[in-house]
């Protein structure tokens, strides 16, 4: 099966019907694996693999960004903020430390035309756009209490915090409802799911409404954060 129809049949188990969003997945998937050659940008070597454990990873959460303003706290190489961009019609904010991780996704947004789409350089936590955003996502950037005070801020009262997590995840979300209470979230719910095209590998969204304003105390500095976590 080639990465095209590996793809095309993944999103269709979602519902999701869109040959241009194919394409420009697919190009991303060149590009992100050009570039991984001379940089450390996944652990992710194959096409169809980019496919699965990225894009079809990922892909369920477009349905949560429709319309909405989004920030991807700890984008890395784009995951999962390049394919909701491209999957959904949300204005989509990617954020990362590593500034060679933002250099490469400037150039993705170019390559790929992805208007509404910016690559910021920044720390979340020192990130100045306190409850701007409708929805925060992330995956793969640290455990959840540290990840709730890195994002809450962010969003607007009534709007989401979700985070990508594995399904064993069950003691790390216990250990973090203190921190999004206090952070003036509610974990509303915890969503597997079955990832499409991948053998019955399953992940996970915990999905967090903000309902009150964030203390103006957090976020806190990132060595508080982590050696004091909620
Ligand atoms: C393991 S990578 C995961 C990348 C991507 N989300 C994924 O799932 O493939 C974690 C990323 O989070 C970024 N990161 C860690 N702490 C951060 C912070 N406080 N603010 C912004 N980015 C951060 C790192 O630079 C790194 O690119």
């Amino acid at each position: 099966m080639t990465a095209h129809e590996l793809l095309t049949s993944g999103l269709e188990q979602l519902g999701q019907h869109d040959p241009q969003a194919v394409d420009k997945l697919l190009a991303f998937s060149d590009l992100l694996l050009e570039k991984n050659k001379v940089m450390n940008l996944t652990a992710v070597t194959a096409p169809l693999e980019v496919v699965t454990r990225h894009f079809l990873d990922c892909a369920p959460l477009a349905c949560y960004a429709a319309g909405k303003t989004v920030i991807d706290v700890g984008c890395g190489a784009g995951f999962p903020g390049i394919p909701v961009a491209i999957l959904s019609d949300a204005k989509v904010t990617l954020l990362d430390s590593l500034g060679k991780r933002i250099k490469f996704l400037q150039e993705v947004i170019d390559e790929l035309g992805l208007t509404g789409t910016q690559a910021v350089h920044a720390r979340a936590e020192e990130f100045d756009h306190r409850e701007e955003f409708d929805l925060a996502t992330s995956r793969a950037v640290a455990r959840l209490n540290v990840l709730a005070e890195l994002s809450l801020p962010l969003v607007k009262v009534g709007g989401y915090f979700i985070a990508m997590k594995a399904v064993g995840s069950d003691e790390e979300i216990e250990e973090a409802k203190n921190a999004i209470t206090i952070l003036g979230g509610r974990l509303e719910r915890v969503i597997d799911y079955t990832v499409p095209m991948s053998e019955g590998r399953k992940s996970r969204l915990v999905i967090v409404k903000k309902i009150k304003s964030t203390p103006a105390k957090y976020p806190r500095r990132f060595q508080k954060i982590s050696a004091a976590p909620l």
